[in-house]
C-alpha cells in the first residue's frame, strides 16, 4: 500500500508515496538459490575469472536478449542457448544476457525488474520476485547469468544468482557505481561512455579494484555502511562511442594499453552491438567476425564478445495494447535472431577449435 509523505516545507516536495517493498532475505527465503543453481553461478564466475586472467584461452561469450519482457520466452531462450553452451563449451564460456534494468538516454520502459507489467504501474515488488525467479531458473539449466549493475539496492536482492556483470555506458564513470562495482562477487566488465572514451572505462576498472564504502541496506532492509574489498577481476567492454566504432585493432590495442599502464590485466570484451553497429542488428556480425579474426591473428587481449540476441530477429516499438506484443522480439535494441546467433556461435566455435588444433600441432 503506497503511503504519502509525511508533510514538510523542505523535503518529499516532489515525491508522491513510499510502498514498503520485502527484505532480501525474505526474497531470497521466498525464492531460494538452489544448490544446482549456485553451482553454475561459481563455476560460471570462475570460468569468467580464468578467461579474463589468461589463464583459460576459450572466449567469454555474453548473449542474450537487450532486455528481458516476458518469463516464459526468457526462458525458451535460455533452454536453447543451454543446450547450444554444451555444444560449444570447449572454446567457449557462454553466459546469457539477463538485463531486467535498462538505462534510458532520456525516458523510456525501463525494465522488467522495475515495470514487469510494461504499464507504468512500476511494481518492483513483482519485478524483483520474477527476476530472482528468472536468474535461479537460467542458472538451474547450467547456464551462468549476466546482467548489468545498476539500481543501487537491486545486487542485495539479485546478485548471488549472477556469474558475470557490468557498468553501462551510462553510469561507467559514477562514483555510485563504481563502489558498488567495488562489492560484486562476480567480475565486472565496465563499458566504455556513449561518447566513445576508452579511459573513462580503465579508470572505471581501477576505481573498482579499490576497497571503498557507501550508503546501502543490508540484508535485512537496515541501511548500512558496506565497507569492501575492490573487485579484481574488472575489464574493458568497447561498444563503440558518439564518433562511431571501437571494434578495430587499434581501438583494442588502445584499451590494453591502458589497462596495462594502470597495472591492470589487458582484458577487453568487444560488445557487437550498440555504437559498434550503428545499432543495426544486421551488422553484428561483421563486429563479431572482425573481432574474431583479431583474436585468430593474435590478439590476446580480446578475451570476450557481447551480442544482443533474442529468439527473432528486429526489434518492436511498445504497443498500446500489449496483447499486440510479437513473441520473442526486443522492446528495446535491435537483437540478432536465434537461428543467427547460433550459426555466429557455431562458426566461431568451429575457427577456434582450428587454430587450438594448431597450435598443438
Ligand atoms: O541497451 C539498450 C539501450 O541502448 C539503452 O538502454 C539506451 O536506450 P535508449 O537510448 O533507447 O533510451
Ligand atoms: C545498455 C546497454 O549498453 P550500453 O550501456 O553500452 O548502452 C546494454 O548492453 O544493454
Amino acid at each position: 500500500m503506497t503511503q504519502p509523505p509525511a508533510p514538510s516545507t523542505t523535503e518529499n516536495l516532489n515525491v508522491t508515496g513510499f510502498t514498503p517493498l520485502m527484505t532480501p532475505r525474505e526474497l531470497k527465503a521466498e525464492v531460494p538459490l538452489t544448490d544446482a543453481a549456485e553451482r553454475t553461478v561459481l563455476a560460471g564466475r570462475r570460468a569468467a575469472q580464468a578467461i579474463l586472467s589468461g589463464e583459460d584461452d576459450r572466449l567469454l561469450v555474453v548473449v542474450g536478449p537487450c532486455s528481458i519482457h516476458d518469463q516464459a520466452q526468457a526462458l525458451e531462450y535460455a533452454g536453447r542457448l543451454a543446450a547450444l553452451r554444451e555444444r560449444v563449451k570447449d572454446r567457449l564460456e557462454v553466459q546469457m544476457r539477463v538485463y531486467v534494468d535498462k538505462p534510458r538516454t532520456t525516458v523510456g520502459w525501463r525494465g522488467y525488474l522495475l515495470d514487469p507489467d510494461m504499464d507504468g504501474s512500476n511494481d518492483m515488488g513483482k519485478g524483483v520476485r520474477r527476476t530472482r525467479e528468472l536468474m535461479v531458473a537460467v542458472s538451474e539449466l547450467g547456464l551462468p547469468v549476466a546482467t548489468e549493475l545498476l539500481d543501487p539496492f537491486a545486487p542485495q536482492y539479485l546478485f548471488d544468482a549472477v556469474a558475470w556483470a557490468c557498468l553501462g555506458a551510462r553510469t561507467a564513470e559514477s562514483q555510485t557505481h563504481r563502489v558498488m562495482a567495488s562489492a560484486v562477487s562476480a567480475p565486472m566488465g565496465f563499458k566504455n561512455g556513449t561518447g566513445g572514451g576508452i579511459k573513462l572505462a580503465v579508470d572505471a576498472v581501477v576505481a573498482a579494484s579499490h576497497p571503498h564504502a557507501f550508503f546501502t541496506i543490508d540484508e535485512d532492509g537496515r541501511a548500512a555502511i558496506v565497507h569492501t574489498k575492490g573487485n579484481a577481476h574488472g575489464h574493458v567492454i568497447l561498444r563503440g562511442g558518439r564518433a562511431g566504432p571501437n571494434y578495430a585493432p587499434q581501438f583494442v590495442q588502445e584499451a590494453a594499453d591502458l589497462l596495462r599502464a594502470a597495472g591492470r590485466e589487458e582484458a577487453v570484451m568487444v560488445d557487437c552491438s550498440h555504437a559498434n553497429s550503428g545499432s543495426d542488428w544486421t551488422r553484428q556480425r561483421l563486429v563479431w567476425r572482425d573481432v574474431l579474426g583479431q583474436r585468430l591473428a593474435g590478439q590476446r587481449a580480446i578475451r570476450g564478445a557481447m551480442l544482443e540476441s533474442n529468439l527473432q530477429a528486429g526489434k518492436q516499438s511498445l504497443p498500446a495494447d500489449l496483447t499486440q506484443l510479437k513473441p520473442g522480439v526486443s522492446v528495446t535494441d535491435a537483437c540478432v535472431g536465434w537461428d543467427e546467433t547460433e550459426a555466429l556461435l557455431l562458426e566461431a566455435h568451429e575457427q577456434l577449435s582450428g587454430r587450438a588444433a594448431l597450435a598443438t600441432c
